[in-house]
């Protein structure tokens, strides 16, 4: 492969819905969207899930711009690139900085899929055809919002149902759910938003037949985690707190979680998104894919990357509809009954709209 130019442009997106977490209130999303030519002029696309904010994890759009133009961006127009999988190589001197990485590595990934006239799926080495997805729903005004969110998100189809908590917001709403929703496929997310001083608290959830808890402790910990689960029935599913295969390999052996959440961005791109794959396999450790409330193109990523065999639990990629009015990519991702069949056409297999893309860019760089 040979790198032509690189152009990152930064967009801001409306949400439909404001989406509150632990980690506060979301109405809209600032991001990076990466388009990477090639010499015959194939663009590879992708996008950065850094926000605005270093509120769920350190890296911003701002400091994506930085390690990207200063760094990154050199290495992709220089080196020689055979196959996707060398670019983490190219970029493994550089220290964390995973959601910058991942943008360009995963781009790097959509143009090699179009220059070999697969689908992204397929060049990963995908098999599902069609992939189970579920719903995160954020933190409501009352406990009778959510059940309504709820039940509108069942109409909808959606295989199951991820709450958002925090202190104050948590194990008196999951009992009012389970109480409306007996049997439905539920879990919780707590976004880092507990201590080990609050275990007996946590343990209260037990009660609840959930699949998983969601990061309930720091960001950044692996060792906490590990006593929590012992003292605790339900799964811990970690997602903040693993950047890497390294990290999972450290995690299982601590005993700190039972489930992974992969995110592309989080774990610094699709290559090692696949490591933690397929460790995970080996080890019966079932993974599935969490979301960062991605325009229409990370969420195409992360479709072709849940077509690969252990995610055998629903994802958080709903449709572009539940996030936005108006997607940039062509045609959206739709839901049928809880399901999106994987794309067969070239690449991430959705167009992105270049007038839309238009309309919604604050800033343009190109480079090369
Ligand atoms: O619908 C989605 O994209 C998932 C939303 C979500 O849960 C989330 C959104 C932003 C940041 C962190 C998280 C998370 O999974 O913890
Ligand atoms: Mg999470």
């Amino acid at each position: 492969m040979k790198m032509k130019r690189v152009i990152v442009r930064r967009l801001k997106m409306e949400l439909v819905h404001p989406f509150t977490t632990s980690l506060g209130t979301e109405r809209d999303r600032e991001f990076l969207l990466i388009e990477i030519q090639n010499q015959d002029g194939l663009s590879g696309w992708a996008e950065s899930v850094a926000s605005a904010d270093p509120f769920y994890k350190e890296e911003t759009v701002k400091t994506n711009m930085h390690i990207m133009e200063d760094f990154l961006i050199p290495i992709i127009l220089k080196e020689q690139i055979n196959h996707p999988d060398d670019v983490s190589q190219f970029f493994s001197h550089i220290r964390g900085n995973y959601m910058a990485k991942s943008a360009l590595e995963s781009a790097v990934w959509d143009l090699y899929a179009r220059e070999k006239n697969i689908s992204l799926a397929t060049a990963l080495g995908g098999v599902k055809k069609q992939i189970e997805v579920g719903v995160s729903i954020g933190i409501q005004d009352s406990t009778d919002e959510t059940l309504r969110k709820i039940e509108r998100s069942l109409s909808e189809g959606y295989k199951r149902i991820k709450i958002k908590i925090r202190p104050g917001w948590d194990v008196d709403v999951t009992r009012s759910v389970r109480k409306e929703f007996p049997t439905i496929p539920l879990k919780v997310d707590a976004n880092s938003a507990y201590s080990l001083e609050d275990i007996d608290h946590l343990a209260q959830l037990d009660e609840f037949q959930l699949m998983m808890i969601e990061q309930p402790l720091a960001h950044d910990d692996l060792i906490d985690h590990a006593e929590l689960q012992a003292r605790m029935q339900t799964p811990i599913c970690l997602d903040e707190s693993i950047h890497s295969a390294e990290d999972v390999r450290k995690a299982l052996k601590l005993g700190s979680t039972k489930v992974i959440n992969i995110k592309i961005g989080r774990v610094g791109g699709l290559t090692e998104a696949k490591k933690i794959h397929d460790l995970c396999q080996l080890h019966n450790i079932p993974v599935w894919c969490g979301g960062m409330l991605e325009s229409g193109i990370g969420r195409a990523h992360n479709i072709a990357m849940t077509s690969l065999p252990n995610f055998t639990l629903p994802g958080d990629t709903a449709a572009s509809s539940n996030y936005w009015h108006a997607d940039i990519i062509n045609p959206e991702v739709t839901v049928d009954n809880g399901i999106i069949t994987v794309p067969d056409g070239v690449g991430i297999g959705y167009e992105p709209d270049r007038n839309k893309i238009k309309a919604l860019t604050l800033e343009e760089k190109v480079y090369g």
